[in-house]
């Protein structure tokens, strides 16, 4: 609630002015019964046209007073709920861009999805209803009472009976309803990780026909998240028509008293008849919003809850100047996950000098990809040092360290746009030559020429609509055209045959002089001719020298040799 608040007063002005107009429209509301029971006990039984005529008139212009009043409220409600729920859309994206991997391995990616759309929807409705019922219910409310009891104050012990009676229903659905919303919304974030997960993954779940395990999957999730929507609304169903009936209960005594106590003036029996209608939809609309308020106050917290996670990684206060070099150290370097109890890196140090290519090799899950993953900040190291340029990457700015290094990651993310624009993430300055050279240094260059609209060509979501080793293709000259001082590729030469990735790596080599290479790989032959190989295992270094070293030291690196080439080829080199 405390950011609903704060937010309502960043927009005070707009939410007093429609407050006013919002008084302006309750008034006229009040006005109208009073006004017929003039109409009725002065004009219609005495029969006096005029006084019919001058009180119907004034109806007449009260009702106007209070549309134009409900016009104006409206919009200004809608406006401001609207820019409520975009500036805390802007919020909670700036937000998550802060966010360390690790922020978003513990907030999950479909969760930070619904609190973005739906959380955010639900509060933005809640003000608008806020604005539109929530202030405007207790004036209608509080006036009609005074009305009803200055007019027929024998109904004073009657009301008092049904306020209270009121406000316990008010109560208890409030009680009822606020830990069935909340569970609600975290069905709700199930069900997009479910379709989430499936839409991203379509391919994987076609070949290996498992639509129906992953309809299964998402009939349960939805069926789950209906069952929260039954068990929630059902305590609004059951506590709404009480409400209703309360106050309904009280017009028909209302009437009885009325009756049977011989009232002279029906113009104000009629009147307060009118009023307790108007009681009637004032608690209803109240406990209506309520509900509202209740899912407003489950958003609010879980939007709350992002806004205020604070960054797994913190910029250095007094960051270290200049560019670094590409040399890259790892001094003793241990890393878990924040989830994990296992060590994903154990005591790794290693260093390479500015321009070396390092290859790493071993075993999947032997931690290959933690490791390159230390070096741009995308987690900090839990033990030890990672150094860049010689200086530890936690003192070097984020921006500035990461604009040091092309990452080409194992899966190949690209982006709806043309290639172009995909291309032009890596350096959004690049003429048309820069882009045709590090498109030819990717081996990129002539399927991009073949296509119909060359590097206009629009490419789907994530690339859909290039093959494997051409979005790895991409992907590369997407980093090589930042000209990075380190280069770190991570599998993503795996989708192409031997002979273009040879092409690829003695292009690159070219293209990228002086440029320090990390280069994971599966296969043994895309690392042998590395300066340095690391071979991992379990995520230990088992082994860190030339291949030759490696053959006579390292067991492990022994094994994965012989295992993908054989003795022979050994024995021959
Ligand atoms: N986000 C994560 N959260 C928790 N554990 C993780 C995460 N990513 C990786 N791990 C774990 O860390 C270990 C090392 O994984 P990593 O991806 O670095 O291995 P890898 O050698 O790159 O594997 P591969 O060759 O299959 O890509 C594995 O045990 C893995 O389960």
């Amino acid at each position: 609630m405390k950011l609903i608040i704060t937010k309502i007063k960043e927009h005070l002005w707009l939410f007093l002015t429609a407050i006013f107009f919002l008084t302006i429209e309750a008034l006229s509301d009040l006005l109208q019964p009073t006004l017929m029971s003039h109409i009725v006990d002065d004009g219609v039984k005495n029969q006096e046209v005029g006084t019919v005529l001058y009180f119907g008139g004034i109806m007449l212009i009260v009702a106007f007073i209070g549309a134009a009043g409900a016009v104006i409220r409206n919009n200004l409600s809608v406006r401001t709920s609207q820019q409520i729920g975009k500036e805390l859309r802007s919020e909670l994206y700036r937000k998550i861009q802060s966010f360390s991997f690790e922020n978003i391995d513990r907030l999950h990616p479909a969760s930070l999805i619904t609190r973005i759309t739906n959380d955010v929807t639900q509060i933005q409705s809640f003000v608008n209803g806020t604005m539109r019922i929530l202030v405007k219910a207790p004036i209608t409310c509080i006036g009609a009472i005074i009305l009803i009891i200055t007019q027929t104050p024998a109904q004073i012990p009657m009301i008092v009976i049904i306020l209270i009676i009121s406000a316990l229903l008010i109560a208890g659905n409030m009680r009822f309803g606020y830990p069935r919303f909340v569970r609600l919304q975290r069905r709700l974030d199930r069900l997009n990780s479910v379709s989430r997960e499936f839409l991203t993954s379509i391919r994987v779940v076609k070949a290996f026909g498992r639509e129906d395990y992953e309809t299964g999957r998402f009939g349960t999730a939805a069926e789950e998240l209906a069952a929260s929507g039954i068990s929630a609304t059902r305590v609004t169903a059951v506590f709404g028509p009480l409400i209703n009936l309360t106050v309904n209960i009280g017009i028909v005594v209302l009437l009885w008293l009325g009756g049977t106590g011989g009232h002279q003036d029906v113009g104000k029996l009629m009147a307060s008849v009118n009023y307790m209608t108007q009681v009637l939809f004032a608690l209803s609309m109240v406990s209506n919003i309520l509900n509202t308020m209740v899912r407003a106050t489950a958003s609010s917290q879980r939007v709350q809850e992002v806004l205020s996670e604070k960054p797994a990684m913190s910029e250095p206060e007094s960051p270290a100047a200049g560019k670094p070099d590409g040399s890259v150290a790892f001094e003793h370097v241990s890393f878990s996950y924040s989830h994990s109890p296992e060590k994903s890196l154990d005591n790794v140090s290693f260093n390479l000098e500015s321009g070396q290519v390092l290859g790493v090799i071993g075993a999947t899950g032997s931690g290959k990809s933690t490791l390159v993953s230390l070096i741009p900040r995308f987690y900090d190291a839990t033990d030890g040092r990672v150094l860049v340029g010689g200086r530890d990457v936690r003192s070097l700015k984020t921006s500035e360290l990461r604009a040091a290094i092309g990452m080409v990651p194992q899966k190949s993310l690209l982006f709806s746009g043309t290639i172009r624009d995909n291309l032009k993430w890596g350096d959004p300055d690049a003429d048309d030559k820069a882009l045709a050279a590090a498109a030819h240094a990717a081996c990129a260059d002539a399927f991009i020429n073949g296509f119909s609209g060359g590097y206009d060509t629009v490419l789907g979501q994530g690339g859909v609509n290039l093959s494997g080793g051409q979005k790895q293709r991409l992907s590369i000259a997407r980093a090589l055209i930042r000209h990075p001082a380190i280069l770190v590729m991570d599998d993503s030469t795996s989708a192409l045959d031997a002979t273009t990735e040879a092409a690829v790596m003695s292009r690159i080599r070219e293209y990228a002089r002086g440029t320090t290479v990390i280069l994971i790989s599966q296969r043994i032959a895309s690392v042998m001719r590395a300066d340095k190989i690391l071979c991992m295992d379990e995520g230990r270094v088992s082994g860190l020298g030339s291949h030759e070293t490696l053959m006579a030291e390292s067991p492990v690196y022994r094994e994965i040799y012989k295992s993908q080439i054989g003795d022979d080829e050994h024995a021959r080199r």
